[in-house]
């Protein structure tokens, strides 16, 4: 697209989009995808779910209100590059302590701008995420073709191990739920928790322990949780069989819950299976149908995998809630996409349990679905 050309996107199938290089220095290779999200840039960079990733922004515009301690979902970026159409390093906006550009310089993360994120997109939309990278203009394409191929690709990739904690870490309570001060314990096989999902249930009255993903059922049993939370993170659901496994120990015994990989960790715990979508649902724009109520809301996702119904079908025909069985009893299809009518969420109808893949903590996104975290704490009272 331009000119002066300072650094190139290429695709594993050999597409090729020119821009300029921003950011650190260097390449970076992984998962090339993209987000329809217009804010939230910096929520989305280090959201442990994207590790492996890079983001392509659709939105025209990135970095215009700085970046803030605030607003980060961990304690580090987790996307490998970001790729942009324009970008900006305005540091002076209200709330900013930083600008955007600079900050991922400091991070070690690359950046790109001035490329045809709309052509990229496109490709992406019609040939699938793929690998890819962000490189200098300076490294061949042979190079950078030899880098790419030496990635593996997303499909039966285990991340949650580089993004769970090494140790036990236990967060007390940041206010009142709707249980007054007397709130749970809830622990979190943390597979690369978002921030904001661990301060929703805090501020709900919450003591939240995250463990480290190989955890077995045994220890967290023997501890004195209420309920356990499964939370979002990295990678192929299906590459997680040993956190599958230690649900499987943990359904039925108390309160089970999950967002996202969570979600889809323990639709496999209860016998059904995930495949790889051919793009993925990224952004805070999503609509999905609570199928009991009929209310429709806009949600914030970002997920390449999801849930098979029970026959194996990718896409749910009905608007009526649905009973599937499973291996721990009777389920109901709960919510639906409307984009695509991929599964969204199920509820455990003979043992307590519930589960979303899209993001109620909304960080970043519409606030439609917070309820879902009063229901929780109150559901766990109940148990
Ligand atoms: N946000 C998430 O938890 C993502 C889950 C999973 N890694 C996927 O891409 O589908």
């Amino acid at each position: 697209m331009s000119n002066e050309a300072t650094a190139y996107v290429l695709l594993e199938d050999g597409e090729r989009f020119d821009g300029i290089a921003c950011g650190a220095d260097g390449h970076a290779v992984g998962e090339v995808v993209f987000t329809t999200g217009m804010t939230g840039y910096q929520e989305a960079v280090t959201d442990p779910s994207f590790a492996g990733q890079l983001i392509t922004f659709t939105t025209a515009h990135v970095g215009n209100y700085g970046v803030s301690a605030e607003a980060m979902e961990s304690g580090r970026i987790h996307a490998r590059a970001a790729i942009m159409r324009a970008a900006t390093n305005r540091e002076d906006a209200p709330g900013a302590e930083g600008g955007w550009l600079d900050w991922l310089r400091d991070c070690g993360i690359p950046g790109i701008t001035d490329l045809d994120t709309r052509a990229l997109v496109r490709h992406i939309r019609d040939a699938g995420a793929m690998r890819g990278g962000v490189f200098p203009a300076s490294l061949s394409e042979d190079d950078a073709r030899a880098l790419i191929a030496a990635e593996p690709s997303m499909a039966g990739r285990d991340l949650a191990r580089e993004v769970t904690p090494e140790a036990l870490v236990r967060l007390e309570p940041l206010g009142e739920g709707p249980l007054g001060s007397d709130g749970p314990t809830i622990a979190m096989i943390d597979t690369g928790v978002k921030s904001s999902i661990v301060r929703n249930l805090r501020e709900r009255g919450a003591t939240v322990e995250l463990h480290p993903c190989g955890t077995s059922a045994a220890t967290l049993l023997a501890g004195d949780a209420d309920a356990f939370f499964m939370a979002n993170g990295p990678g192929d659901p299906a590459a997680l069989g040993y956190v599958v496994e230690t649900l499987r120990g943990l359904v039925g015994k108390k309160p089970v819950y999950g967002i996202c990989l969570g979600h889809q960790l323990l639709c496999r715990a209860v016998g059904l299976e995930t495949y790889k979508l051919p793009f993925g649902h990224r952004g805070s724009n999503h609509p999905v149908k609570d199928l009991s109520t009929g209310r429709v809301e806009i949600t914030s996702q970002n997920h390449g995998f999801a849930v098979r119904g029970p026959d194996g079908g990718e896409r749910v025909e009905t608007d009526e809630p649905v009973r599937w069985e499973t291996d721990f009893g009777a389920a109901e299809l709960t919510h639906v996409n409307l984009y695509d009518r991929t599964v969204e969420g199920l509820t455990l109808r003979d043992v307590q349990g519930a589960t979303v893949q899209y993001h109620p903590e909304a960080g970043p996104g519409p606030h439609d679905s917070l309820y879902l975290f009063d229901r929780f704490i109150k559901e766990i009272a109940g148990a």
